[in-house]
């Protein structure tokens, strides 16, 4: 049994505290909002995930420092705007080492930084004895319904990563192990811009055949960057490429494809987040990617189409008739250069 800290309540921080709990760790989920600290003590979280009761050994907190001093390990499960607000929180009150594991998908913008970069700039390194990223196909609302799902734990060194493997793993929920932490961290949080893209080309009424190339050609372009970033390229044909590019542009549980399902039906920016009223990481996210692609001097296409309409009132029309517009391309050439 290990003692965990889960920081983030939502759907995801609830989920991976579900399964926590049923594995029997000795679990403590923080959240900054002390009304759904007491429901989850009364074992539902229906802002987040409506149908579920909770397991009676979920208990929840709104105190940040009995969350700090609980855990040997810590979850940081907020979307990626809050990673640097909280770290900074945790480190006032922290005094040994610790195992972070971070679950949110994002890059910053301007800054560039991926999760584990941001965890490492924010807790003093005397405090940090790793970073494990947790990713990989998954969406909460299916996890606490018990349908298989699978995920890696991606770490450089392997005990850590072995060890969040264990700590997850049950019969409904199989974690792997990589050590490719930036092709993880970059596949985690990419697929949300194409998640978007999709969204939208099913919103404007294109089929499959639309789908199908945006997810392929999407990959290519992810692939592209995470490679000259240092990833390595099969890890985009794993969990945490390719597998969570195909949940989260199939699914309807993504908040990123509903995000982009709303736009390609002609809803605003403004109103589709109004409307969501939880994370829609893929935004940000297209903003750093617009600004990755341009700092590594890698063509991305979708990613650039998407920017267009998200921060530069291109129409939707007019991104896809560009994107179609493309000047001709070898396949095979793209490809092999990602070897
Ligand atoms: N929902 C899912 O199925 C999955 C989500 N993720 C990732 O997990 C991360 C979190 O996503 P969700 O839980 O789905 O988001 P959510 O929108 O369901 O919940 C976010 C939670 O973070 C809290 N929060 C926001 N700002 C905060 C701050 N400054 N301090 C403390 N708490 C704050 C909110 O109150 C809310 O409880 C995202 O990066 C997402 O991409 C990853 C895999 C699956
Ligand atoms: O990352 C996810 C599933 O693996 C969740 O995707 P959304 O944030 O689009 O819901």
């Amino acid at each position: 049994m290990e003692k965990v800290s889960v920081f983030g309540a939502g759907s995801w921080g609830t989920a991976l505290s579900y399964v926590l709990a049923q594995n029997n760790h000795d679990l403590l989920l923080w959240t900054h909002r002390q009304e759904q600290a007491d429901e989850i003590n009364q074992n539902t979280n229906k802002r987040y995930l409506k149908d579920t009761q909770l397991p009676e050994n979920l208990k929840a907190t709104s105190d940040l420092s009995e969350a700090v001093e609980h855990g040997d390990i810590y979850v940081l499960a907020v979307p990626t705007k809050a990673i640097r607000e909280v770290c900074q929180d945790i480190k006032k009150s922290l005094n040994r080492k610790i195992l972070f594991v971070h679950v949110s998908k994002g890059i910053e913008p301007d800054s560039l930084k991926r999760i584990s970069e941001m965890i490492r700039e924010e807790i003093p390194e005397q405090w940090i004895e790793d970073v494990v990223v947790l990713s990989g196909p998954s969406h909460a609302e299916e996890v606490v319904q018990e349908h298989p799902t699978t995920v890696t734990a991606a770490c450089e060194n392997t005990a850590a990563a072995n060890r969040i493997q264990d700590l997850f793993m049950n019969h409904y929920f199989r974690v792997y192990t990589n050590t490719d932490v930036i092709g993880v961290e970059i596949g985690g949080a990419l697929k949300n811009i194409i998640a978007l893209a999709v969204g939208i080309t099913d919103g404007l009424g294109y089929g499959d055949n639309a789908k199908a190339a945006i997810m392929t050609r999407g990959l290519a372009e992810i692939a592209r960057l995470g490679v000259k970033m240092g990833a390595t390229p099969l890890t985009f044909s794993g969990l945490t490429g390719v597998g969570d590019l195909i949940v989260t542009c199939t699914s309807v549980h993504s908040r990123n494809w509903r995000a982009g399902n709303m736009l390609g039906k002609g809803k605003s920016l403004d109103e589709v987040l109004e409307e969501m009223g939880m994370v829609v990481e893929g935004i940000r996210t297209t903003k750093a990617a617009y600004q990755l692609s341009k700092a590594y001097d890698v063509p991305m296409p979708i990613t650039s189409a998407l920017y267009a309409v998200l921060f530069d009132n291109v129409s939707t029309d007019d991104a896809v008739e560009k994107l179609m517009g493309r000047m001709k391309k070898n396949e095979m050439e793209d490809l092999i250069n990602l070897l």
